[in-house]
C-alpha cells in the first residue's frame, strides 16, 4: 500500500494485506460471535478490572479513532483473571463506529452489528512494555463493549465534551480523572477467543474479551462521534465514520463463554 492505511476504498480493510500480509493470518480479528456455537467454560473466572482515574492522561485524534491514553508505569489500572493469567495494564481505550446507527461495531453477534464498539487495550506485564507485549501471542488483552442506541450516556458525554479540542488528526489535549470503569456494563459476562489487533499492524497477540451486555449511547451522541475528522487541519475535511474492520474468518478457533 503506497499510502498510509485507512478505511477508504483505496486504503481500507480489503487493501491491508498488501502491506500487512498477516491480514490473512490464522487468528485475525474481529469475528462474528455466534452465541449458539460458543462453549460455556466453567474454568473461566470473572473479570477483575481495577482502574485508577488518576492514571488518565490525554485524549487524542490519531487519524483512525479518538483514544484516551493512560499512564502505565505501575499496576494502578489493571485487568486480571477472566481468561488470562497474570496482570495486564491499561494502555488506552478507543472506539469504532459507523456512518449511521445500523453499523459500526467490529465484532458482530449472530450477524448483528451495533452502532459502535469500545476497546479497552491492556498489555501483559510479564513483558517490559506495550511494544514488546504487542509482538507476543499472550501479550495483549482487549475488552470489547458494544454500544446500543438508547438513553443518553452521561459518562460518554464527558468524552464528547472534549471533541472540540481534538477535531482533526494529530490533535490531543490533556484529559484527567476519567474512570473507564464507568463505561463498563453492569453485567460482565463475556465471550473470549484468541485474535489480533483489528487495525494494522494486525498483530496476532490479543486475547479478546467481548462483553455480552452493551452500554447505551443516544443517537445524538453518535452524531457527535461522526463530527470528528480523519483529516488534519488544513486538509479537505473527511468525517471520521466507518472506522471498523468487518468480521474475519474464524479458521477453527474456539469461542468460549463465561456464562450459560
Ligand atoms: N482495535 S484494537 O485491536 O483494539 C487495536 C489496534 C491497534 C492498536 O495499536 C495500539 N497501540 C497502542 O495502544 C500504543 C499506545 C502507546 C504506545 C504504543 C502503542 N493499540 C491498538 C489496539
Ligand atoms: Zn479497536
Amino acid at each position: 500500500m503506497s499510502h498510509a492505511w485507512g478505511y477508504a476504498a483505496s486504503n481500507g480493510p480489503d487493501k491491508w494485506a498488501d502491506s500487512f500480509p498477516i491480514a490473512n493470518g490464522p487468528r485475525q480479528s474481529p469475528i462474528d460471535i455466534v452465541p449458539g456455537e460458543a462453549s460455556f467454560d466453567s474454568k473461566l473466572k470473572p473479570l477483575v478490572l481495577k482502574y485508577d482515574p488518576s492514571t488518565c492522561q490525554e485524549i487524542l485524534n490519531n487519524g483512525h479513532s479518538f483514544q484516551v491514553t493512560f499512564v502505565d508505569d505501575s499496576d494502578s489500572s489493571t485487568l486480571k483473571d477472566g481468561p488470562i493469567s497474570g496482570t495486564y495494564r491499561l494502555k488506552q481505550f478507543h472506539f469504532h463506529w459507523g456512518a449511521s446507527d445500523d453499523k459500526g461495531s467490529e465484532h458482530t453477534v449472530a450477524g448483528t452489528k451495533y452502532p459502535a464498539e469500545l476497546h479497552l487495550v491492556h498489555w501483559n506485564t510479564k513483558y517490559p512494555s506495550f511494544g514488546e507485549a504487542a509482538s507476543q501471542p499472550d501479550g495483549l488483552a482487549v475488552v470489547g463493549v458494544f454500544l446500543k442506541i438508547g438513553a443518553e450516556n452521561a459518562n460518554l458525554q464527558k468524552l464528547i465534551d472534549a471533541f472540540d479540542s481534538i477535531k482533526t488528526k494529530g490533535k490531543q489535549s490533556s484529559f484527567a480523572n476519567f474512570n473507564p470503569a464507568t463505561l463498563l456494563p453492569g453485567c460482565l459476562d463475556y465471550w473470549t477467543y484468541d485474535g489480533s489487533l483489528t487495525t494494522p499492524p494486525l498483530l496476532e497477540s490479543v486475547t479478546w474479551i467481548v462483553c455480552k451486555e452493551p452500554i447505551s449511547v443516544s443517537s445524538a451522541q453518535m452524531g457527535k462521534f461522526r463530527s470528528l475528522l480523519f483529516s488534519a487541519e488544513g486538509e479537505s475535511e473527511c468525517c471520521m465514520v466507518d472506522n471498523y474492520r468487518p468480521p474475519q474468518p474464524l479458521k477453527g478457533r474456539p469461542v468460549r463463554a463465561s456464562f450459560k
